[in-house]
């Protein structure tokens, strides 16, 4: 059964955890007195669409439904998850939150997206929410900062595993849980460099970027540090840091008053930094970066790398299709298409590829088959483009055997754009010893597997394949030339 999940307060944070609910096949019911709120949403909600399904190498599921609600009584009735996130006032919280708490179901959590107030402050007058604290965007970063009671805070971690976040619960309530802590010590030493005339907004911002900006989404600032004190590591870099800290090298307790000319003077930087971007098109630029970052880390999993790699194995699915297995089921994202305006031919081969290595796990050649030696490489492919594809499409990922005898490995697939053939891929592959790098006969099990999908697939038509480049097509309608 579809869950459900009642948003109330849609601006920036809200709208952010509306489309993540959303996108991993929630019903989302949202609650806002701004009249804007729709539109907001909308717009956050094509961005997510753009940039979520493009951390994933497998299909998420099919979106669910957005309602929105001018009684917040309607709007909680019968949802698995509650997710409050209005103004930052204490006692806006305090009424919102005891309302939720009295009109909600027993069995939902109450989230609050509070970047600082502990659940003791938020609970004072008898609401039972939890600090549920996201990070901005909520469809994109997988931290979520859970502070409450232990049985909530573990029902909440189970349900936000489920729609691909990290859940981390705090040991005990602090003001500004952990990560707000820190982004406010480096919020107010910038604030500090500018008003001083140390830094501009842009020359602080290119001193985060240009440095540790990188290393923190890898490894965080102890690991990172560790590695700066050299082969001595963690200890050689505290004693040789450590007498820094009582150096004139922070100013962190004390907060620069915001007098009108300070808001006015980094309002002004900033205007003059990033004034030539809209709020959405720069919003589209971190997306598409955050993207290409996690991509890049979950090639190691590390980090948010290892969360989505996560999330992706749940979205694996065991289909057929026309009596085929699917072997890739994945949405085409924007950084697949190129300047022709439709998916580059490059990413043809990704998505077969991708075929090829969940094949190979159907077959038992999976992950611990190839760390212990043995593995196949790809010696020849042919591909058919057939039909345009363009971002958002989903396709879906057919493999049919052709020739599993020996060492060889002879698969057809077809790439489904719907119910229209974008493309067939033709590939042949070599069983391999990893350690002499030489062919060699798979282990039987997996020849076994192999063996059988072949017998089965052996009468199937197989339109299209065998052709090499050039070669002029019977009876099959062309192909219109090349699509890529
Ligand atoms: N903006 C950020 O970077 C982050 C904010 N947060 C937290 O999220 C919460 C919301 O912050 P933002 O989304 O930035 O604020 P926002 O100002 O963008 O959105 C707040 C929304 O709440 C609505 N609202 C006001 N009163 C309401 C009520 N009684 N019932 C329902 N909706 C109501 C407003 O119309 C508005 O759309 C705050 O607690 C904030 O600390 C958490 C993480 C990051
Ligand atoms: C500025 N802020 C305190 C609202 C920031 C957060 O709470 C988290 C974030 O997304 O940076």
């Amino acid at each position: 059964m579809t869950r459900s999940a009642a948003i109330i307060g849609g601006g920036v944070i809200g709208g952010g955890w509306a489309a993540r609910f959303l996108l991993n096949g929630w019903n989302v019911n949202v609650f806002d007195p701004d009249p804007e709120a729709e539109r907001k949403i909308g717009e956050v909600l094509s961005n997510a669409r753009r940039a979520l399904p493009a951390l994933y190498d497998n299909a998420m599921p099919d979106e669910g439904e957005l309602q929105f609600f001018s009684d917040m009584g309607q709007a909680v009735a019968n949802v698995d998850w509650v997710q409050e996130s209005v103004p930052e006032r204490l006692d806006l919280k305090h009424k919102v939150l005891g309302a939720l708490s009295d009109l909600a179901p027993e069995t939902a959590v109450i989230g609050s997206s509070t970047s600082g107030f502990k659940p003791s402050e938020l609970n004072a007058e008898g609401a039972r929410a939890i600090v549920a604290h996201p990070f901005n965007p909520v469809y994109l970063l997988p931290l979520i900062e859970l502070v409450g009671e232990a049985e909530r805070t573990e029902k909440a971690a189970e349900i936000l595993r489920g729609i691909g976040m990290f859940p981390l619960t705090l040991r005990k309530e602090i003001d500004a849980h952990i990560a707000d802590r820190l982004l406010e010590a480096v919020w107010r030493e910038s604030l500090w460099l500018v008003k001083d005339g140390v830094a501009t907004t842009e020359e602080i911002d290119e001193a985060i970027r240009m440095a540790f900006g990188i290393r923190w989404a890898q490894m965080g600032l102890f690991e990172t540090y560790r590695i700066a004190g050299g082969e001595a590591g963690m200890k050689h870099f505290m004693a040789q840091f450590g007498p820094a800290l009582e150096w004139p090298w922070t100013k962190l307790m004390d907060v620069p008053e915001f007098t009108d000319e300070l808001v006015d003077l980094i309002a002004g930087q900033s205007d003059d930094q990033s004034g030539h971007m809209s709020i959405r098109e720069l919003e589209r630029l971190r997306d598409d970066n955050v993207v290409g970052m996690i991509r890049a880390l979950k090639r190691s999993g590390s980090g948010a790398g290892g969360v989505v790699n996560a999330h992706d194995a749940n979205l694996l699915t065991n289909e057929t299709k026309d009596g085929l297995p699917v072997t890739a089921r994945r949405q085409v994202p924007a950084s697949w298409t190129d300047y022709n305006g439709h998916m580059n031919e490059t990413h043809y081969l990704e998505a077969s590829s991708l075929a090829t290595d969940r094949f190979m796990a159907i077959v038992g050649a999976d992950e611990s088959y190839i760390a212990s030696g043995k593995s196949y490489f790809t010696v020849e492919t042919h591909i058919r483009y057939l039909d345009e594809v363009h971002a958002g499409d989903k396709l879906t990922v057919t493999t049919q055997v052709m020739g599993g005898e020996g060492k060889k490995l002879h698969l057809f697939h077809r790439l489904w754009n719907g119910e229209s053939l974008a493309a067939t891929v033709e590939t042949l592959l070599l069983h391999t010893d990893l350690n002499t790098r030489r062919t060699c006969l798979p282990e039987e099990a997996v020849a076994k597997a192999v063996a059988a999908y072949a017998e089965e697939h052996a009468g199937k038509d197989a339109d299209g394949h065998g052709r090499h480049v050039g070669q002029r097509q019977a009876a099959a309608p062309s192909p219109e030339g090349a699509v890529t």
